[in-house]
């Protein structure tokens, strides 16, 4: 059998994958492009291909090659200048809005010393394999990969690294083999001081997220973090105002516990893009609590991590366009 009969013995999702085909006295090289496919998937298309040279009487030593052309991944931080205003709930919940709008996300959790994505995407107890000496992504239900600091530690056990091993590990979440993932959410830790400067150095990501509740203090934290990127030339995206206004379950009434519209007049004070709103509501958190994130349901809710990962996609395509 010769090279042209044996390609034509090949079935339509080994041929159509087919770069080149050589054939020697007792082996013989495929070159197959592997580009969009995840791990498993690359494995599957190797095997088929074996099977179909073995199967067709071809030499038995088969020497695959997948090639795939470097995924162009982008890796977005969210940040906010202080704590507990929502950074890892609207992680979650856009990194789910994005992966149902088609993308392929990844999420990152750099919050080191206070891990809550693998309960927030639920996969607690979940601990990443490596393969060539890279970590794994975690799979979520939700179809968004996920790496932590939380999978590395025991559960419940504190973690006290200190400064050089917690960027070490860091590193590794953010260099690990993240395949056909096109986008990178890092969930930061909050604040703004020599951890995320270092990072952000490190790391540098192609823009960031600033979330904010509309009160005056967490304001004012939000322009420290603002300062922060700018000093490391990370373009900001735009301001997210987490629990903009309270919408009683009880009585229907509204009212604005935090304030109203706080964080839009400080993006336009500042000249930045405002991505949007999320309300304060009791479903949030108790949804993203239990690991079900409410971008993943339907509703008002869903809506509003829906139009803000819209925005965040649209800003994706100009800067790749
Ligand atoms: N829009 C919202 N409505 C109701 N609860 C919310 C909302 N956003 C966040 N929460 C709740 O507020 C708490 C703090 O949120 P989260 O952990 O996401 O904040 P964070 O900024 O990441 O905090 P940390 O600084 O600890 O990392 C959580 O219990 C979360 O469920």
């Amino acid at each position: 059998m010769n090279e042209t009969e044996l390609k034509a013995t090949l079935p339509p999702v080994v041929a159509d994958r087919l770069q080149s085909l050589r054939l020697s006295d007792d082996s013989v090289t495929l070159v197959l492009d592997a580009g969009g496919l995840d791990r498993a998937e690359g494995a599957a298309l190797e095997t088929a291909a074996r099977d179909a040279i073995i199967g067709a009487g071809g030499p038995h030593d088969v020497r695959v090659a997948l090639v795939a052309n470097k995924v162009k991944r982008r890796i977005i931080a969210v940040a906010s200048g202080k704590g507990g205003v929502g950074k890892s709930t609207l992680t979650t919940n856009l990194a789910v809005a994005l992966a149902r709008q088609g993308h392929k996300v990844g999420v990152v959790d750099a919050d080191i010393y206070g891990p809550s994505q693998p309960r927030l995407l639920a996969n607690e107890g979940a601990r990443p394999e490596a393969a060539d000496k890279k970590l794994l992504p975690v799979p979520s239900p939700y179809g968004v990969p996920v790496l932590s600091m939380g999978h590395l530690a025991k559960p419940g056990q504190a973690i006290a690294w200190r400064g050089p091993m917690a960027g070490n590990a860091l590193g590794q979440l953010i260099e690990a083999d993240w395949g056909t993932v096109d986008t990178l959410l890092i969930d930061m830790p909050p604040g703004t001081g020599d951890i995320q400067l270092t990072m952000m150095q490190k790391y540098r990501p192609d823009g960031v997220v600033i979330v904010s509740t509309p009160q005056d203090l967490a304001l004012i934290d939000a322009k420290r973090a603002i300062d922060l990127f700018g000093q490391v030339d990370v373009p900001v995206i735009g301001l997210v105002e987490n629990m903009a206004g309270y919408l009683c379950p009880h009585c229907g009434k509204g009212s604005d516990p935090f304030g109203h519209g706080g964080a839009e007049q400080a993006a336009h004070d500042m000249g930045l893009p405002f991505l949007g709103r999320v309300p304060l509501a009791l479903e949030i958190r108790e949804k993203s609590d239990a690991g079900t994130p409410p971008a993943a349901g339907d509703g008002p809710q869903a809506e509003s991590f829906a139009a803000l990962a819209r925005q965040l996609a649209a800003w994706l395509a100009q800067r790749n366009g």
